[in-house]
């Protein structure tokens, strides 16, 4: 098994790693491996079933998710050695307000989300009628579905809530912007800023993808002074280490791939 872990910045990298490398005593210590553009931090476990897992951090933002991705990917690809999963992972924002009448999922600063759907929920057109998925107009997908029996297994493992964690270019900062984006996606757990560029990479690759994020701060008005980034960090660190028999042992069920939501709303 070979997973690719894509966050955003150093930080997040290196609490992954940490995790990782807290996992198993047999663990060997990461190594770097140089790409254009990128550094692959790479921890393998020998025996069976063996794991090999690089981390990076490619940016802030789907663009730079998506790039970052991409460069690993197609190398890993031209050496043969193909990833069997791709994973977006970072701080994110939670969605912690209470629940409403369809029990939406809700995730406290210091909680982990697992994405059972990865949504880019500002591509698109503002129209008289209001905002228009890029779906709407036709085009490609806004939605990523990673596999359901691998998300079951990350989310009990890490006691994560599992629900739909939003991709946004622009961090939400008004309780009104969270009222409108729980409005169209009602089973938002989450939000952060990288996710949708690592599925689109990856589905291009016919690769799944996961996306776990530790809550930092709550969706709602900006107030960057109660985000808490080191408590985050930690929370992503633990997740990793007990995502670690989780990655050794899935495996992705004969027949089925990444997952898609075309424009008609048909799972693909
Ligand atoms: O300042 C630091 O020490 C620090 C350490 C680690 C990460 C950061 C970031 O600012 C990461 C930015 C990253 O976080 C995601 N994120 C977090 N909260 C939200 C949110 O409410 N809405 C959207 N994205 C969020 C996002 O994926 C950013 O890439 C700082």
């Amino acid at each position: 098994m070979r997973a690719l872990i894509v966050t955003a910045v150093a930080a997040e990298r290196d609490a992954v790693v940490r995790g990782l490398g807290r996992a198993a005593a047999e663990a060997v210590a990461p190594t770097e491996v140089a790409l254009p553009g990128g550094v692959l931090h790479r921890l393998e476990w020998s025996g069976a079933p063996a794991l090999t897992v690089d981390v990076t951090a490619a940016g802030v933002g789907p663009a730079a998710a998506a790039a970052g991705s991409a460069t690993a990917l197609t190398a890993a690809a031209l050496a043969h050695a193909p990833y069997d999963l791709a994973v977006s992972a970072g701080i994110g924002g939670g969605f912690t307000g209470p629940a409403g009448a369809q029990a939406a999922p809700r995730a406290p600063l210091g909680s982990v989300v697992i994405a059972d759907a990865v949504v880019a929920a500002d591509l698109g057109a503002e129209t008289a009628d209001g905002f228009a998925a890029v779906t709407d107009l036709g085009f490609g997908t806004v939605e990523h579905l990673p596999p359901a029996a691998l998300v079951a297994a990350a989310a009990e493992a890490v006691h994560a809530v599992r629900g739909t964690v939003l991709t946004v270019s622009t961090v939400t900062g008004s309780a009104e912007r969270t009222a409108e984006l729980l409005r169209r996606h009602p089973r938002a757990a989450a939000e952060a800023m990288e996710g949708f560029g690592v599925a689109e990479a990856a589905a291009a690759q016919s690769v799944p993808v996961l996306e776990v994020r530790a809550i930092s701060n709550a969706v709602g008005p900006r107030d960057r002074a109660a985000w808490r980034i080191g408590e985050a960090l930690e929370a992503l660190a633990v997740a990793f280490g007990n995502l670690v028999p989780v990655l050794r042992t899935w495996t992705l069920e004969p027949g089925a791939g990444p997952d898609f939501v075309d424009r008609e709303g048909i799972r693909q």
